[in-house]
């Protein structure tokens, strides 16, 4: 879709009976015009609709792309941007619904490029403003309805042929990955390329030219964050104490993440996020289902703002550790330093913000952190189990706010990207397993790439134990177990604990407990380990439920007993078995 088209569009035609009506030509639109068929034809009637003195803020703006339910807008600056997603976004929204005959909303983002003054701009202080103004913008180019596997390179060479771009005027395009050969591969630069990912992912696409560039460069924080490098790799960066403060785990790279149909949008957004924090839409929210990678994508964006970004202060937060860390600030009487914590950053990567639901305190002082955040233009990113009008329990101006930016889904995958994450998770782990194992395991775990995974590492370790190759015939056995025929039963932390205390002899008072003996440590780990792969829980919520632990302590948890499985026997048939038993019980309830 071009700009010339969205000017070409003349608005519907008045209609005499409609004339006694107020707002007479929104009342047109809806009760006369045909559905618009495209975004151009749509704004058209916006600017068409709105009063004038409302219109007057569209005139640099622009119509960029409809991703299903969801028009994403370009504007100049920052403070247009705030018009549109709150005085303006009821009424935009409104025609645009009236306009497609289904519910729209907008997704704001800021593209410096559209500034008139940017455009006089004489050419020497401008340089690289010629070359793009000719092409089409990256925005325009809607790369989301496009076949990816069609894809011309134009998007990304554009880039490429572009002399230095300041990151924070980098429109913050929605880019299609880059497939040229059905496989599904990363997005992201080169430099983000794990070494250990094997030839098959090292076709980078070509990268924005200011990704190159080491000169000083300005942050989209407003301060100067030095030299802007070029990304090192997510994985190897040395874990400075920044990097501690983010509490980014280095596997969850954009990298490491399998697009597919089902996540293509969140990825596309993500990235473009990331690359313009702060500009481009703000705040993203993901939501889906349980495992299906957005703790990933939130990581993701930390570690490539901070690939990007020399200096950039990036956390990573669940909303449970939010709440905790809210109420130990009220109760140590620290509330300024809790406040630093989340107020002093770049980039907040908030979690699960379902768990806000009916925490009123916690709620309303995650509001002032939304505000002073988004105020100062720092870019906040939450993940959620659902959309944000589903989360019912959670304040309406919350929930509003949430609204104001890019609001994308993630669905299960489908059978082809459930593959390509066992084939990559395969090389990652350095895990052998022929592609028509591969495809049984993805043909039997469909919606929950936690347990995708958690059957892969089942019956590779299986396989090593009894030094047996990898093949159907082995991974049927395992998974028969472990996948049971028919509907799924709902598995809770209490069962998984009941049963690993009456398997080691214990009670769920020691698995709870602080005792340190081995067979204790084992047993807990192993609860903990089918808690993460048999429920839905998160890892906060699981240290919960074992005497209040640390998320982290689950991690380490589910990490060790991953490694044991494929390493003992005794390990591996504990808990094959306790799972046959927890599941045998969930299915007698
Ligand atoms: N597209 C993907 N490509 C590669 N790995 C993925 C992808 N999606 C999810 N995963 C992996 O699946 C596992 C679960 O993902 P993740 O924890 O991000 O899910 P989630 O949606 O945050 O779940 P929850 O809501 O339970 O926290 C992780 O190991 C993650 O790396």
């Amino acid at each position: 879709m071009g700009q010339q088209q969205v000017g070409q569009h003349q608005p519907a035609p008045q209609q005499p009976q409609m004339q006694q009506q107020p707002h007479m030509q929104q009342a047109r639109v809806t009760e006369v015009a045909p559905a618009a068929t495209d975004l151009g034809e749509a704004w058209a009637r916006v600017l068409a609709g709105l009063p004038p003195n409302q219109r007057a803020w569209l005139t640099n703006s622009r119509p960029v792309t409809l991703h299903e339910s969801t028009a994403i807008v370009a504007v100049p600056d920052d403070f247009t941007r705030g018009q549109l997603e709150t005085r303006l976004r009821p009424d935009l929204e409104r025609i645009l619904t009236e306009s497609f005959g289904r519910d729209i909303r907008i997704a704001v983002t800021v593209d410096p490029s559209l500034d008139p003054e940017q455009q006089q701009a004489p050419q020497h202080q401008q340089p690289q403003r010629q070359q793009p103004q000719q092409q089409q913008h990256p925005l325009q180019q809607n790369p989301l309805q496009q076949n990816p596997l069609q894809q011309p390179q134009a998007p990304q060479q554009q880039y490429q042929q572009q002399p230095v771009q300041r990151p924070a005027q980098q429109p913050p395009a929605i880019r299609e990955p880059l497939r040229t050969d059905g496989a599904y591969q990363p997005t992201i630069q080169s430099a983000l390329t794990d070494p250990d990912n094997g030839p098959q992912y090292n076709q980078p696409p070509a990268q924005p030219q200011y990704e190159q560039q080491s000169q000083q460069q300005h942050s989209p924080f407003g301060q100067p964050l030095g030299s802007v490098a070029p990304p090192p790799n997510g994985s190897s960066q040395p874990a400075t104490e920044a990097q501690g403060e983010a509490r980014l785990n280095p596997k969850y790279t954009f990298e490491t993440f399998v697009i597919g149909s089902s996540n293509r949008f969140a990825h596309a957004a993500a990235v473009a996020v990331a690359e313009a924090p702060g500009k481009a839409y703000n705040p993203q929210l993901i939501y889906g289902d349980s495992g299906l990678g957005k703790t990933h994508l939130l990581h993701a964006i930390g570690h490539y703002v901070r690939s990007l970004y020399t200096g950039a202060r990036v956390r990573y937060v669940s909303s449970e550790e939010f709440t905790n860390d809210f109420i130990n600030a009220i109760r140590d009487d620290k509330a300024s330093q809790f406040q630093r914590r989340y107020r002093d950053v770049d980039v907040l990567l908030i979690d699960d913000i379902q768990f806000l639901e009916g925490k009123i305190q916690t709620q309303e002082e995650f509001f002032h952190t939304f505000n002073t955040l988004h105020n100062a233009n720092k870019q906040i990113v939450i993940s959620s189990d659902r959309a944000p009008k589903r989360l019912e329990a959670l304040e309406d101006r919350l929930r509003n706010r949430f609204e104001w930016g890019l609001i994308t889904d993630i669905q299960p995958p489908d059978l082809e990207t459930r593959i390509a994450i066992l084939r990559k998770k395969a090389a990652t782990e350095r895990l052998t397993a022929p592609p028509e194992v591969l495809e049984f395991i993805a043909s039997k775990v469909q919606t929950n790439i936690r347990e995708l995974e958690g059957a892969l590492i089942r019956v590779t370790a299986f396989a090593s134990l009894n030094r047996q190759p990898v093949d159907l015939s082995l991974a049927e056995i395992v998974l028969k177990d472990l996948i049971p025929e028919g509907s799924k039963p709902e598995v809770t932390a209490s069962m998984i604990m009941g049963q690993t205390a009456s398997y080691f002899g214990l009670s769920i008072d020691d698995l709870c407990g602080s005792s340190r003996s081995r067979v204790l440590v084992t047993a807990r780990q192993i609860a903990m380990y089918l808690c993460r792969e048999l429920t839905d829980l998160s890892l906060p919520k699981i240290g919960q439920q074992f005497g209040g632990r640390d998320h982290t302590t689950v991690m380490h948890a589910e990490r060790k007993i991953r490694q044991l499985m494929s390493e003992r026997r005794s390990v591996f048939n504990q808990v094959t078995e306790l799972t046959n038993r927890i599941k045998h019980q969930a299915k007698q309830q």
